[in-house]
């Protein structure tokens, strides 16, 4: 069990300011119902910082962690961390994660002083299905309410709710009952990141969100400083017809991949052809992004860039992972 920081692990300091102090091996004893499970737990604090300040190579320094202990014979592990950027952390574990071991994310909305503190029971579900042999082979799930979301469809919906995190495509993979793992929903494995793949390269990726009116007028000076663009465009996929210049010949140097920023459902429709549209900028060479939330998207871009992929191999790999492992290749 590592703990990354966030509101689970947050109390007051002495001027009152909320900020993350417990420890990994503090938020287990906080749980008396863990001594219950059979499992053999290990506490590691890896970071302890607010969701928002963690960094993708805190998550990579966590990803050689982890598979150093499933090296070791770890059976599965949950991480504990601020829940502002857990669909993009839980994302970025499962592409480096291919193996059987079930890596289990969690975190809290209240922290641990407030009545109604969601966290212990949280870690205790997080652990539960960490430990349960019905999640072997799920890759990354997010365990927050008593359900269990995939990494590639789990969305942060509410600011405050304790049932804030929903899979609005394809819903959820199961539920605890009554302390129990048990999985109604078991999608194939999505896409991961190849064995042996290297991920040295630092790659900058931006995203641009489509906005009512937005004459496009800043893509260029974005573009030039970008490896990869991430287009979050309006319903299926569109943008200003002003744009469609600025994206094709971004597309020309570099990914531009395109998502949506309505919340669910899939871009890659061939419904429309207007200037703008889905259809002209996929002819135009922006890559679809099927199901995936611009914030998954750009985390995957990157990740791609980083161990020096090419065009064609970068467009594959958003097929596979576009389909979010439930729906047949090729048609989203
Ligand atoms: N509920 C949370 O965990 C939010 C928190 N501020 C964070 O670290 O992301």
């Amino acid at each position: 069990m590592v703990g990354l920081g966030g509101t689970i692990a947050m109390t007051a300091n002495a001027s009152g300011a909320v900020e993350p102090r417990l420890s990994a091996q503090d938020l287990i004893d906080a749980v008396p119902g863990l001594l219950g499970l059979d499992v053999e737990l290990e506490a590691r604090t890896v970071r302890n910082r607010p969701g928002a300040s963690l960094t993708f190579g805190d998550l990579h320094e966590l990803a050689e962690v982890l598979a150093e202990e499933f090296a070791a014979g770890a059976t599965g592990a949950v991480v504990t961390q601020g829940t502002d950027t857990i669909e993009e952390t839980s994302y970025l574990l499962g592409l480096l994660h291919a193996g059987e071991q079930p890596v289990v994310v969690t975190g809290a909305m209240r922290n641990p002083t407030l009545a109604g503190a969601d966290g212990p029971a949280n870690l205790l579900a997080a652990v539960t299905v960490a430990a349960s042999p019905d999640a072997r082979g799920l890759g990354c799930v997010v365990v927050f309410s008593d359900e269990i979301h995939a990494a590639a469809r789990v969305r942060k919906s509410h600011t405050m709710s304790t049932g804030t995190f929903v899979s609005p495509d394809g819903g959820p993979l199961g539920y605890l009952v009554e302390g129990r793992a048990r999985i109604i929903n078991r999608p194939a494995r999505g896409f991961t990141l190849p064995a042996g793949s290297r991920t040295g390269a630092e790659a900058r990726v931006a995203l641009y969100t489509a906005t009512l009116g937005d004459d496009g007028g800043l893509l260029p000076s974005i573009i030039d400083q970008v490896d990869g663009l991430v287009i979050a465009g309006f319903g299926v996929g569109h943008v200003p017809e002003s744009w469609v210049g600025h994206l094709e010949t971004a597309a020309r140097r570099i990914p531009v991949v395109l998502t949506s920023r309505t919340g669910a459902g899939s871009v890659a429709t061939r419904t429309y052809g207007f200037p703008g549209s889905e259809q002209d900028l996929l002819s135009r060479g922006l890559i679809p992004a099927g199901f995936l939330s611009p914030y998954k998207a750009r985390v995957l871009l990157r990740l791609l860039l980083s161990t020096g992929l090419g065009q064609d191999e970068l467009r594959a790999a958003f097929v596979t992972a576009g389909a979010l492992g439930i729906y047949p290749m090729g048609v989203c």
